[in-house]
């Protein structure tokens, strides 16, 4: 991964990725903190990690055993790096068991697994070690998900805790600058992991906080405009979701109206969107924004296909063309091509799509082609701009509200890019599906924002079903199709829940729709979680 500036700046603390399902949150944790944290896979060579010039580095937990061959480690001269340096490292689990293993110890397979809940009790408490604050607690509760165990410490180490079956649960050499704990601190069932972290990172290792939105805002700005050249233009292709809206803003923010974006009207947006986006970007927003309209063009294209990933495919490609095209016109109209491409890429895309290996960990890319304008033919040989790439979407939201981005607006559901042809199996263009799920799709949204749990859900879309039963309304037998509804709680979509909505508001929806949508006389309700299902019905 290209380091960026904002991760250049002293106080950094790299966290090296075993494959841990929590890697993630030990990130965000520390983010929470104001301290600039990121995460780059466990075998990273030894110049990438010198090229971050981390403070701090943190070695997560994993799946892998440290005894069992081909297991992950660092890098070759790591441990002479961090001490060169004095860089102060912290092992979680699996890279506790790390540190032992590659300091001279032994790592076994434990007589005893410790998984779940688990008390543990601080046996030393010192200054400068891991528990030496007065505001932890000796006895704590923390979360433990491991089966090896450390039977052997290095030399210069010691236990600082034990679980209550005497397990290691926290070592540190404090001379050496290592540490370890066995348990994991990031998840908030762990009742003084936070405390810990906070004291470690503060207390142990003298990092000072200060890694605040306004500075990521003002580097990104000063980044793009040192890269963009004062005649070259860029262009954007704007959603109207919430990441490539804020991209687009903080681009607009740096080179002006040499940004050109561009929202295309699919024909698979939902009720209104294309008004409503258009209306937002020019009034409220102040974006300069062409709308191509290319309804034709999807539409033809999709006419007769029910193959869920052939529908993805011809939809990607068409973007793909428009986008094309539109270049071609920013080149006619200000006589030079356009250099570079904004993108709303997201961190947790770019973890999610260089897994630590054998983490087993899969991105949903796998299972569906999501629609993606990275994909954009070579010949444009437009270079990325990605302001957003090191950044979670909570994050984005806050540089969102700087850059004055409505409120109401930031906490807009995801909506994707293929939009209402994946919430329609089978043939998108056969009969009036598409108006049907607009209509009810607008009625289920309208209904949760009037019922004020939409900022409660992640994401909630109806989808039309290709399939018709039989009614009796208005005392009149129908043959009609039937609807279902989805809502889903998720943090970034990679796995979610169904939404738990109560009886009276499913009873209010599903009346309202069949009152109101000719052609609906059935209304579903989706109460499955993901996995196994997908968010999408496509
Ligand atoms: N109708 C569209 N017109 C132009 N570009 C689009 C359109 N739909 C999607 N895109 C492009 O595809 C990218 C990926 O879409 P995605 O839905 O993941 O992000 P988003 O729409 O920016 O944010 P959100 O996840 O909040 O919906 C967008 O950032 C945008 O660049
Ligand atoms: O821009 C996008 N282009 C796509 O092709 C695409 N497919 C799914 N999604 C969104 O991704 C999240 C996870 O969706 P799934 O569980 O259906 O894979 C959900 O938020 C989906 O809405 C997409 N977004
Ligand atoms: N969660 C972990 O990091 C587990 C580490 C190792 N696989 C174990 O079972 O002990
Ligand atoms: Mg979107």
């Amino acid at each position: 991964m290209e380091p960026q500036t904002q991760a250049k700046k002293s106080n950094v603390v790299l966290i090296l990725d075993y494959g841990s399902q929590y890697t993630h949150l030990i990130t965000r944790r520390i983010r929470s903190l104001s301290i600039f944290s990121l995460t780059i896979n466990g075998t990273s060579s030894l110049d990438t990690i010198k090229e971050l010039d981390p403070r701090v580095i943190i070695l997560s937990g994993g799946p892998h055993s440290v005894h069992a061959e081909g297991a992950p480690c660092f890098p070759p001269g790591f441990i002479e790096y961090v001490e060169s340096r004095g860089i102060h490292v912290l092992g979680i689990c699996y890279g506790l068991q790390l540190i032992v293993q590659k300091l001279g110890g032994v790592v076994k397979i434990g007589e005893k697994h410790e998984y779940g809940r688990m008390e543990i009790e601080v046996g030393k408490n010192v200054i400068g070690g891991l528990f030496g604050n007065t505001e932890i607690g000796d006895k704590q509760v923390v979360w433990m998900s491991h089966g090896d165990e450390a039977v052997k410490l290095p030399e210069g180490f010691e236990v600082v805790a034990r679980s209550s079956q005497g397990a290691v649960a926290a070592i540190e050499n404090r001379e050496r600058r290592f540490y370890g704990l066995q348990y994991h601190p990031e998840v908030t069932h762990s009742t003084e992991g936070m405390k810990t972290l906070r004291h470690f990172l503060f207390d142990v290792c003298g990092i000072t906080a200060g890694w605040k939105m306004e500075d990521v805002l003002e580097e990104e700005i000063k980044v793009i405009k040192g890269m963009v050249g004062p005649e070259d233009h860029v262009i954007c292709a704007l959603s109207g979701g919430v990441d490539s809206t804020v991209a687009a803003k903080l681009v607009h923010k740096a080179i002006g109206d040499r940004l050109h974006c561009v929202f295309v009207d699919n024909g698979l947006l939902r009720y209104k969107e294309r008004e409503r986006v258009m209306d937002l970007f020019e009034k409220r927003l102040h974006l300069p924004v062409t709308c191509v309209d290319a309804t034709e063009e999807f539409l033809s294209k999709l006419k007769g296909v029910t193959e869920p990933e052939m529908k993805r495919k011809i939809i990607g490609k068409e973007f793909i063309n428009i986008f094309d095209l539109f270049a071609h016109d920013v080149e006619k109209k200000v006589g030079k091509k356009p250099t570079y491409l904004v993108q709303g890429t997201l961190y947790p895309d770019v973890i999610e799509s260089c897994p630590p290996p054998g983490s087993g960990r899969t991105h949903s890319h796998t299972i569906k082609s999501h629609h993606n304008v990275g994909g954009l033919p070579k010949d444009m040989k437009l270079k990325l701009i990605e302001p957003l790439k090191l950044l979670f979407k909570d994050e984005v939201r806050e540089l969102g509200k700087i850059l004055d981005i409505s409120e109401d607006f930031l906490k807009r559901h995801p909506f994707p890019g293929p939009g209402l042809a994946v919430r329609i199996p089978g043939d998108v263009t056969a009969g009036n599906s598409l108006d049907i799920l607009r209509q009810v799709d607008e009625i289920f949204i309208q209904s949760i924002r009037d019922a004020k749990i939409y900022d409660e859900i992640w994401q909630a879309f109806a989808v039309f079903l290709p399939v018709k039963t039989v009614g009796v309304q208005g005392d009149q037998r129908t043959h009609s199709h039937a609807v279902a509804l989805r809502a889903v709680t998720s943090q970034d979509g990679m796995t979610a829940d169904w939404y738990y909505f109560d009886f009276k508001f499913l009873d209010d929806v599903s009346r309202k729709i069949c009152n109101s949508v000719r052609g609906v006389n059935r209304v579903l309700l989706d109460i499955t979680s993901k996995p196994p299902s997908t968010i999408e019905w496509e």
